[in-house]
Parts: C-alpha cells; structure tokens; sequence
C-alpha cells in the first residue's frame, strides 16, 4: 500500500459525518486544499460506501458502541483511521494492536481530544504532577455526552499516574472512611476523576494539584468544534505514514 500524505490531496471519509463534532470537521476540512472529503456517512450509510470512493483515510467520530465495528471494517479494508470516538479502555486498544498486527501497512490514531490546548493542559499536568501529592481531575461537558468520564480525563488520569510513579510518588492522600457511592468520583490509576454534565458547556477540564500551602490548578476550555479541526487534520496528514496503532495526537505533534 501506498502511504498517503505530502504531495497528494488526501481522500477523506468522515464517519458521523452528522454529528456535533463531525459536522465542524466535515466544514473544516472542506476548507483545506490538503484534503477532499469523499464520503459523510451518518449511522444509517453503508460503509461500503467508503470502498467505492476509494478513502484513503477515515476519520471516526461516532458513538463508543459503533467505532470498534467501524475500525474492524476500516482495517480491513486498508484504510488509515483516526479515531476522535471516545469510550477506549486497554481491552478495546489490545483488540485494535490484534488487528493490526494482521494489517501491518495500515495506520490508526486514536486522538482522546484533538485540541492542541488540551494536548498542553494533559502535558503541563504530567509535568507538574512529580511536586504535588495531591491531584484529581474535573471535567465539565455538555449533556449530550455519552460516555463518562471523558476520554480526555481517562488519559489525563494515566499521564499523571505515569508520571508519579516516576517520580517514586505513592497513593495520594484520602482520609475518606464512609461515603456514598460515586462522592469521590471514579478513580482511574490511582487518580480521582470528577464528571459534570452541564447545558451550555462544550467540553472543560480542570487539574486540582496541591502541596502543603499551596494549589495549582491547570485548566482547559473547548468553547466552539472548530478548535479540534486543526488536529484532526494534523491526524489526517500523519497517520498513513505510521503504521500501527498510536494512541494521543501529541506523538504526531513537534511539541
Ligand atoms: N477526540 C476529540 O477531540 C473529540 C472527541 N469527541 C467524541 O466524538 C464522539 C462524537 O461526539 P459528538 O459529535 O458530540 O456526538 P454526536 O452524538 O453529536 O454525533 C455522533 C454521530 O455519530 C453518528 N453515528 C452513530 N453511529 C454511527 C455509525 N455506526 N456510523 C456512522 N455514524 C454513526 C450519529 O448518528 P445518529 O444520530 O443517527 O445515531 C451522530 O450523528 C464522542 O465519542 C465524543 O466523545 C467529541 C469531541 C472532541
Ligand atoms: O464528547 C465530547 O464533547 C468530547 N469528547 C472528548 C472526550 O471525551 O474527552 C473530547 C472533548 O472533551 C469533547
């Protein structure tokens, strides 16, 4: 298989072409000389339709029920894909490392949050997470999300908990004896995760960090869809000429 990118314009098929967020990409990418959107396909399209325009990568930002099946048929279609979908633990990335393992040539990025600001608040928050023994996560979303917590504080999470083990950090400290089911969040390697769902909202994260006498908080805000367009077509350009499975946008970023 060819690798796509550089010289040619790159055929593009958006997966939930319908949606909030894949309606903003399918505008932004429609605006780039580097792209042509081939196929929008909402949840009743076949995804045939994606083999007989010839996409040469898809971009999926559908429901944590459909990616797997839509990553499954990508894959073995030899398509690139990038991967915008929530909802991924370690059993769903370990079934996507055995597809791929049989389509070697094929490249998926699965991208927890496409904004280059969230990509920073998740580095600065690794970064600061070796000097303070106390650290929890609160993100904030509309209410039509489906999936909690985030995919953006899941990673947050692991960043975190990565680096405090590196820095030979123990558990966090938590006093809490008795407590009502879910008072203190769910905990994700170790770390706290807060969810809110609130109308009015797009998509919001904050990193509580304390140390005796003093807090640091780090704090993003999504406030429009455009704001992801940029990283998906970063994905978009980078994902055919690297094959396998890559799991944060930042990997494909000169950060
Ligand atoms: N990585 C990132 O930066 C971001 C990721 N997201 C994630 O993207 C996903 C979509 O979010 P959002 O746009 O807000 O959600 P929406 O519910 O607004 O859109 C999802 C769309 O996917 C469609 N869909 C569902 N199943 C399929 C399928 N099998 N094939 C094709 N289309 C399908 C739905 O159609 P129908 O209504 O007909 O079911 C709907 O139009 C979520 O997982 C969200 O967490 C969101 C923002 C940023
Ligand atoms: O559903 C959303 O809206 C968002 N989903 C992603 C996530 O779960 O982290 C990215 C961003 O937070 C918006």
């Amino acid at each position: 298989m060819r690798p796509v990118g550089f010289l040619d314009v790159i055929k593009v098929g958006v997966l939930g072409a319908y949606g909030k967020l894949g309606s903003a990409i399918v505008s932004g990418l429609e605006q780039s000389d580097r792209v042509e959107v081939v196929a929008r396909i909402g949840s009743a399209d076949p995804l045939q339709a994606l083999v007989d325009v010839g996409a040469e990568v898809v971009v999926d930002v559908t429901d944590p029920d459909a990616v797997m099946g839509n990553l499954e048929f990508c894959i073995r279609h030899g398509i690139h894909t990038v991967v915008g979908t929530t909802g991924f633990d370690d059993d769903r990335l370990a079934t996507l490392r055995g597809w791929l393992d049989d389509a070697p040539e094929i490249g998926v990025l699965v991208a927890p949050n496409f904004s280059i600001g969230a990509i920073l608040m998740m580095r600065f928050a690794a970064q600061a997470a070796a000097f303070f023994e106390s650290v929890e996560i609160v993100e904030l979303h509309h209410p039509t999300k489906a999936d909690a917590p985030s995919g953006t504080a899941r990673r947050t999470a692991e960043l975190v908990a990565a680096a405090r083990r590196d820095a030979g950090l123990g558990p966090v400290p938590d006093a809490t004896t008795t407590q009502l089911d879910g008072a203190r969040g769910a905990v994700v390697d170790g770390i706290h995760v807060h969810g809110l769902r609130i109308r009015g909202l797009v998509a919001h994260q904050e990193v509580v960090l304390g140390a005796p006498g003093e807090t640091l908080t780090i704090r993003h805000d999504s406030l429009d869809r455009t704001g992801f367009v940029p990283g998906v077509l970063a994905g978009v350009e980078a994902v055919g000429s690297n094959p396998g499975l890559t799991v944060g946008l930042e990997n494909f970023l000169d950060l």
